[in-house]
Order: structure tokens, then sequence, then C-alpha cells
């Protein structure tokens, strides 16, 4: 028979000064939560419907009485029950679970409904048994032995799928004072720490069961049941929380284990082929109660105000899809009549290892096979341990007729051995091969990430080499349009200097002719003119003439005053005081030639100095250089004339030269 995990909501009061306010509102009697939407600016809320919804003043005797009474009965009658909290840090789990002297939890009540169900029966056929472990950092350690002598305890799948944590010790107790001396030095082993949140908050998961064996003399059977009393360690957000690095290493091993148990809710919802108990011990250890064949009752904690709304609403949300979750719950019952003793090679071949959902229909049908002589007892839950699976008689009922010793047990055990050998034997090998598969996948990616920077390394080589080769040329390319421009601006004076004297004082003829024209006009250009007596000065450069007529027209410029042309360069002027010119041409000159001998006569006197008056021959040799060098300015007109016919020869010369 399929039966859904029931799940209930407690929200807890607004504690330690904690503001007020409606952010999470309980209806018990429609049985819902509404929560208003975290989104900023939303003024519509949330609404979530569970099988009971407990406001902040609902009493543990309520809960109590509700939802987790009902299960004292299924125990009774062979049943396995789960019961969980689940919250984040500080949503009131512990307190529900466990409580206090004055507002004693679910742990306590439990024990004591069991314990009053036990005197009400037969004495002598019930039986009561405690163990408490606990889950931290994902290992497993049994509470009820000391804290310095716990091992770490393995998880263990027995040959029908069922999973127990191996070598935990279960106490039997006959009174609540007898189980509350062993809890509550138990207690003192729980991991637990201060936090932001939480005074003592519990920094592992604590699962506490209580096994109820009844022995059912007239049916010849034992029934075996157990209720699982989990107080889950509560997801934590590190930012409110405060955690040190320590309390992180906590909190992250929770919050896993948390995750992975989303997961598995996730998985059996979605019908998932695969569901990853064994992702985590927790899940591992809850696998029965989640899909398996226990009765679970899942209470969410939920703590009010804005201040935890998103975690509310992850919890809420948790709590949804695990309602969706279907249980078969299976009776543990065993036989306690003598078997006949079956031929070994019949026995042997039958038990092969199970699935947890075969395992449960297996487990239905032999145990429905009571008289037949051949089933072995089947035992579910967490404490179960193969070597003491069989009740603890220990004076408590006194069966009519003791059991004989089964034969088939110590053959159970060996075959449980071997399978459970063999099992590990196998995981083993399939991890070496997984990491073997790893190691060689690890190993491609190496080749093709060296392979990769090898091709890049190549690339980047012939890029550089391309590189440099451009570079080259574009350096060869830049040193001969240097060399180009350099040969271009020095064109001119290259010119002149390969022409010959004649030559090149015709060419400057020309350039003096060209300026004149420029000077001569109604509005003269003196600029262009000085350009073109320059650019004659460049074929001319001993020209003292064109020196000083240059001197002139430039002065003329800066000054902005007429220049005048002569017709004779034997101006009376120096080239300091370019004024007008006078008309009267080579007597001017003379003129000027004997004032300045005058000149330099009288400053000789003053100086003492003897001054030579130039010979007559001297006189007549410079006459006639300077005579020369104005031929060049005044007659320049018949000298073109003359320019003329060489012009074409230069012109072939000056073009080869460009
Ligand atoms: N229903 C309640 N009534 C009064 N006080 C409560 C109730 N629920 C929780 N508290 C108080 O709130 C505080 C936190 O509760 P508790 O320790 O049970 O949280 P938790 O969920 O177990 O936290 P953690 O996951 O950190 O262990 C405690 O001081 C507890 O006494």
């Amino acid at each position: 028979m399929a039966a859904k995990v029931k799940v209930s909501a407690r929200l807890r009061p607004f504690v330690n000064n904690e503001t007020s306010d409606d952010a999470v509102i309980v209806n018990p009697e429609e049985g819902t939560i509404s929560i208003s939407n975290p989104r900023p600016g939303a003024t519509d809320r949330f609404k979530f419907s569970f099988t009971s919804c407990y406001d902040q003043s609902a009493t543990q005797e309520e809960i109590f009485m509700r939802d987790v009474q009902p299960l004292i009965e299924h125990a009774f009658n062979g049943l396995v029950c789960t019961v969980f909290a689940y919250g984040v840090t500080s949503s009131g789990k512990t307190h529900t679970i466990q409580g206090n002297v004055s507002e004693p939890g679910i742990i306590p009540r439990v024990v004591k409904a069991i314990l009053e169900r036990k005197h009400l029966m037969d004495q002598g056929s019930v039986s009561i048994a405690v163990s408490y472990m606990e889950i931290y950092k994902d290992d497993v350690y049994d509470l009820l032995v000391a804290r310095e002598n716990a091992p770490k305890l393995p998880i263990r799948e027995d040959m029908n799928g069922k999973i127990f944590v191996a070598n935990l010790s279960e106490k039997s107790i006959g009174s609540f004072q007898e189980f509350d001396r062993i809890y509550s030095h138990a207690c003192k082993s729980r991991s637990t720490g201060s936090t932001n949140l939480n005074r003592a908050s519990s920094r592992s998961h604590a699962l506490l069961t209580l096994t109820v064996t009844k022995l059912d003399v007239s049916a010849n059977k034992v029934l075996i049941g157990k209720v699982n009393l989990v107080d889950l360690a509560g997801s934590e957000n590190n930012k409110l929380t405060g955690n040190d690095p320590s309390r992180m290493a906590e909190s992250s091993a929770i919050n896993k284990s948390l995750t992975v148990l989303g997961q598995v809710v996730h998985a059996l919802n979605t019908g998932a082929s695969r569901i990853p108990y064994r992702d985590s011990k927790l899940t591992r250890i809850l696998q029965d109660a989640l899909g398996g064949s226990s009765i679970g009752l899942l209470i969410c904690n939920l703590a009010p105000g804005v201040k935890f709304r998103q975690d509310t609403l992850n919890t809420l949300n948790f709590a949804t899809r695990t309602k969706q979750i279907e249980n078969r719950p299976v009776v543990n019952e065993r036989d306690t009549r003598p078997a006949a003793k079956p031929h070994f090679a019949a026995a042997a071949p039958a038990r092969a290892p199970l699935g947890p959902r075969q395992s449960a229909a297996h487990a239905r049908i032999s145990m429905g096979g009571a008289g037949t002589g051949s089933h072995i007892p089947k035992l579910n839950g967490f404490g179960y341990n193969p070597a003491s699976a069989r009740p603890s008689l220990g004076g408590q009922f006194a069966p009519s007729a003791p059991p004989k010793p089964d034969p088939l047990e110590n053959l159970e055990e060996k075959i449980t051995k071997a399978v459970q050998q063999e099992v590990e034997r196998r995981l083993a090998e399939r991890e070496t091969q997984e990491r073997q598969r790893i190691d060689e996948l690890e190993r491609l990616e190496r080749e093709r990430t060296a392979e990769l920077e090898r091709q890049a390394e190549e690339q980047r080589a012939a890029l550089m080499k391309k590189h440099d080769e451009l570079n080259k040329l574009l350096k060869k390319t830049l040193r001969k349009a240097e060399k180009e421009n350099q040969r271009v601006s020095e064109g001119d004076s290259l010119e002149a200097k390969v022409l010959s004297p004649k030559t090149a004082k015709r060419i400057a003829m020309s350039y003096v002719s060209l300026g004149r024209a420029y000077l001569t006009t109604k509005q003269p250009d003196y600029s262009e003119a000085l350009s073109y007596w320059q650019k004659a000065e460049g074929y001319v450069p001993d020209n003292k003439a064109l020196k000083k007529r240059i001197a002139e027209l430039q002065i003329a410029i800066r000054e902005g005053i007429p220049f005048r042309m002569l017709k004779s360069a034997r101006t009376s002027h120096s080239v300091d005081s370019p004024s007008v010119a006078s008309p009267s041409g080579s007597r001017d000159h003379k003129e000027s030639q004997r004032l300045r001998l005058r000149h330099r006569k009288a400053s000789a006197k003053a100086k003492g100095e003897l001054v030579q008056t130039p010979s007559p021959s001297k006189k007549k040799r410079d006459a006639a250089k300077q005579q020369k060098e104005d031929v060049f300015l005044d007659s320049d007109e018949e000298m073109e004339a003359a320019c003329d016919e060489e012009s074409s020869k230069e012109r072939a010369t000056s073009e080869m030269l460009a």
C-alpha cells in the first residue's frame, strides 16, 4: 500500500528581540501558510497548504498529539516511521524534536508514549531499545558511546538492499528515567556551536531510533517496528550566521547534504532513473524514509519575519515537493518457529542483491510466507545491524517455546558477508576503472591543449617572421623615399654645381629677367621677383651685385617702401640704405666709389694709416671685373637672347638630373 510522505509546517514565535512583521501568516484551520512575495514592490502573497500547519501559538503537545502520536501504533505493528524536522538554522527544529524541560519535544513524548503503551500490553512481549547517532561533516558517529572512543561508523547495505549503520550500539530501555539518563548523556556529545543566529546551533544531523520489538506468540512471529526521529542541521546562510572558518567547514557539509536531500526529493518526484541517495551519508541513511518502505513525516520549521523570508520560501518549496513522494511501508516481521532444514543447494542460490524498491516488494512476499519454512526475516531502519537483528529478548518477554538455533542464520550471515565483499570488490573495481578513464581523459585533454599551444606558437612565429619582413621592407622604402626627397631638395643646387659657369650664368640671367618682369609692371610683385632672383643666386652664388640687389629688394619688402628698378646695378646705396636708386647709372657708381675711397682715407688718416690709391691698372682691372658683373644685370635682355640657343641643351641635362 502506497503512502505519501506527510508534511506539516510550524512557524516559531519571534524570539530574542526580533522585529515582528507579517511576512509569514499561518492559518491553522485552513491548513495554509501565506508568505509575502519577496520581489521589490510586489504586494501579492504565495500560499502553501500542508497536512497540518501550526502558528506561533501552537504547543509541543498539540503537534505531538496530532501528527506524531498516530505513528506509535504503526511502530507496534512492525512498521518503520521516520519523522524529520527540516528548516533553516534557528527555525526551531531542535525545539520541536527535542524541546526542553518545560516544553518537552517529540523525542521525550514518543518515548513516554511507547513506554506507556508497552506497559498497557503484555509486559513480557515488548522490548524497547534506543540508538542515537549523528552525521557530522558527512561522517557517522555513535552518540551512545563516549565521544573520544567513537569511531566513524560505516554505512552498509544488506543483501536485501536495506541500509544500516554498522556497529551502531543499541541500548534497551525499560523506563523513561532510564532513557532520560542515556539520552541526556548522549546529547552532551552532540556537536553544537554558537552562531549569530542561534546560540546552540546544531552542527550535525542527529538521528534517534526507538526500536519496538513485539513478540506475537500465537502467530509465531516477532514484529520489529521503529520510530526514527531526525533533527536535521539547518541550512545556513553564512552571511547571516557570521561563521568563522571552522564553522564554515561544518556549514558547507550541512548545506551539501541538504542539497543532496533536495536532489533526492526532486529525482523521486520526476521519476528519475537514478536517485542520488549515495551522494551523501544523510540521504543514504534516510533512503528508506524517502521513497522506501517506511512511513514518513516531514515537519517544516519556519522562522518568522522578512529576514528569513527567502529561506522560508525555499523550505516551503522543498516541503511541497516532498509531499509528492510515495513510500511503500512494509511490515517487518520474523518467524519464530524453527525453520525446516533446507538442502544447502536449494538455499544458497536463492539470494541475489536487490534494489530498494525490489527489496521492499520482495520483503512483502517473503514475510507473507510465514509457515513455508524458507523465509528469512527482514529488518528495516537505521539501527539495523545484522549481528543484532534478532529481537533482544533480554528477559523482557518469555516465549512459550524458545526458538531453536536456525541453521540458516549462519548461512545468511555468511552469504551477506560474501555478497558485501563481492559488492565492495566490484565497487572498488568500478572506481579503479572510472579513475583510469578519468586519467585517460585528462591525458588526452593535456595532449590536445599541448597541440593547440604548439599550433598557436607556430602561427605566432610565422606572423612574427612576416612582420619582420614587412618591417624591413618598410624601412627600405622609407630610406629610399628619404634619399629621393633629399635628392629632390638638393636638385637645384646640384644642377647648378654640374653646369658650366657660363651656362649657370645664363640660367641665372633668365631668372633675373623673370624677376625684373615682376618689378616693371604697373603693379610690381616684389615677392615673386625676389623668389626668381634668389633662384638666380643659386646659379651665380658669387655675384655680389645680385646679392646686393636681393638685399635691397628684401629691405623694400620688409620696410614697405618702393623698390626702383635700375638700368645699372651701380647704385649709390649701401645694402643697409635701400632708398630710391639714382637713375644716373654708372656716373653715380663712380661717384659712390669715389666717396667710399674718400671716406676710407679720412678714417685711415684718423687712425694714422696709409691708404693707397689704387693704381690706374688696378682700377682698370676692377672696372672690367665690375663691368663683367654688371653686364649680367645691365644687359640681361641681350644675354637672354644668347642663352636661348643653349637653353635646349641645358634643359636636357636638367631633365636627366631630375
Ligand atoms: N515554538 C517555539 N517556541 C518558543 N521558542 C522557540 C520555538 N521554536 C524555537 N524557539 C527558540 O528559537 C531558538 C532557535 O531554535 P532551535 O535551536 O530549535 O533552532 P534550530 O532550527 O534547531 O537551529 P539550528 O539548525 O541552528 O540547530 C531557540 O532559542 C529556541 O528556544
